[in-house]
């Protein structure tokens, strides 16, 4: 499997190659050459296969020629292990036809587990192999950071370094970051936004100068495409669970950087049957305006309930827009340099494309408060700020009739305490058990001006001989 560049002008790489990898050269992101598809028949018989399974299925085409299948289910086996239901991505039925996939039983209690927990141990299986040390550079709105650190944290060929926007992430997301302890373990709050933070990580991927000597920069964010590919098993997963490929299930996807809806669309592109991806937003709604008026444009970001999703430049964004404008990499180059000096518009053509299989929806904070009051009150059941908009989007689409919605619950409650209480929700979420002792145990975090030099400083200053 080859992987090119969105903008076209980046020499094309190897699965080992893109998942050391984070922007292309020409700064674009990279995708498949071209996908695997699954017929009906090969689709109906994943309904034998358990989660690790049915991961080794999917992922496997991706990664033919650099892991062999047999270590890459070993290391498939021992990532879903860790999770903390059997069913590991359960889904659970909220009202006729509307369902919710739990992703949020992993160590850090976010969907970001599903790929990072798996990313962390394919770097060091490869790492390990090549006697090579990489550095590795991430933003964080909340969940990826934490992910990233529990994944990366025992590769002793990694040095990682997480930039969150300070003040800016809940108490607990800053705390499951800020808790693990080690040398090679750096994180960054710096005196910005995620914004200002994931803008400094692609800033260093496009002149890695800063980095001297011969580590590579990695990156964990979803511009690394291991971390899409990952996430597309569950698409296939929730879907066969109800009745797929027999019939169409729909998603509606709490959206920010667009990593996890873009993982949909390949699955849709794979042979999935799809009936439509819901792109759910907070007020930071810049991927529904480009539903609703074809355009493109920089959005000063609001802070809200869902911080996680407090993100206007959606990186993922471009992957589908290559698809869109027939992956012309010129085209998707000339419309990225636009973009980078105001709003673009998008052509007539591509937004058909776009809108044959995507719908939007924008719901603002008190539109989010009352779907977590209005399922906890219907069925007990307590929704966090990000998967409740996913919900509420779900439940406004304008559906054909009998088709199963099914919404991404990507964290779990206990991480936006605050959010809970605001909705007015009459009992408390707690922790599981492993991280019951969290607020106990001693941070270590440097906060830093939101300085691009100042963050490449500090990185060069405290990366481990
Ligand atoms: C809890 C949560 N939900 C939803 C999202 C949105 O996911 P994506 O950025 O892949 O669109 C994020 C992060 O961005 C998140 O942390
Ligand atoms: N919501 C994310 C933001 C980063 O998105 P990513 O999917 O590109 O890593 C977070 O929680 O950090």
């Amino acid at each position: 499997m080859k992987y090119i560049s969105t903008r076209g002008q980046a020499p094309s790489l190897d699965f080992e190659q893109v998942l050391l990898t984070g922007l292309a050269a020409d700064g674009g992101l990279y995708v498949p050459e071209s996908l695997p598809t699954f017929s009906s028949e090969e689709i109906a018989a994943m309904a034998e296969l358990d989660y690790p399974q049915l991961a080794l299925r999917i992922i496997e085409p991706f990664v033919a020629g650099s892991i062999p299948a047999d270590d890459l289910q070993a290391i498939l086996d021992e990532t879903y292990a860790e999770f903390r239901h059997d069913a590991v991505a359960p889904l659970v039925q909220l009202a006729n036809n509307q369902w919710v996939l739990e992703l949020f039983h992993g160590p850090t209690l976010a969907f970001k587990d599903f790929a990072l927990q798996l990313l962390g141990r394919l770097l060091d299986y490869v790492l390990e192999r090549k006697h090579q040390k990489v550095v590795i550079m991430g933003a964080t709105s909340g969940d990826t950071g934490s992910a990233a650190i529990e994944g990366c944290k025992r590769c002793k060929n990694i040095d990682i370094f997480i930039l969150h926007p300070h003040g800016r992430v809940s108490d607990v997301q800053r705390k499951q970051m800020t808790t693990v302890v080690g040398d090679n373990i750096h994180n960054l709050a710096v005196q910005g936004n995620f914004d200002d933070c994931q803008a400094m990580v692609k800033a260093s991927f496009n002149d890695r100068s800063f980095l001297a000597g011969d580590r590579s920069l990695v990156a964990v964010n979803s511009i690394n495409w291991a971390r899409i590919m990952a996430q597309i098993v569950y698409y296939f997963y929730a879907a066969v669970a109800l009745g797929a490929p027999a019939r169409k299930i729909a998603f509606s996807v709490p959206t920010g950087n667009f990593g996890d809806i873009f993982a949909g669309y390949l699955a849709s592109q794979m042979g999935l049957p799809v009936e439509r991806l819901i792109i759910a937003t907070n007020r930071n709604d810049v991927l529904h305006r480009v539903m609703t008026q074809g355009s493109y444009g920089r959005q000063p970001l609001e802070h809200s309930l869902s911080p996680s999703m407090d993100i206007t430049v959606s990186s993922n964004f471009e992957r589908l827009l290559f698809d869109l404008y027939d992956r012309d990499g010129s085209a998707i180059a000339g419309l990225m340099a636009d973009f980078e000096k105001g709003e673009i518009s998008f052509s007539e053509q591509a937004m058909g494309r776009a809108r044959a299989l995507f719908s939007s929806q924008c719901v603002d904070d008190a539109a989010t408060c009352a779907q977590m009051a209005e399922t906890w009150e219907r069925c007990e059941y307590m929704l966090d700020p990000h998967s409740a908009i996913g919900v509420k989007a779900a439940i406004d689409a304008e559906l054909p009739a009998g088709v199963p919605v099914v919404t991404l619950a990507t964290a779990h409650p206990a991480k936006f305490p605050a959010a809970v209480k605001e909705a007015g929700l009459d009992d408390e979420p707690f922790l599981p058990h492993h991280l019951r002792d969290l607020f106990d145990r001693p941070e270590r975090f440097e906060v830093l001006p939101n300085e691009l030099s100042a963050v490449q400083s500090f990185m060069v200053d405290n990366l481990n001989s």
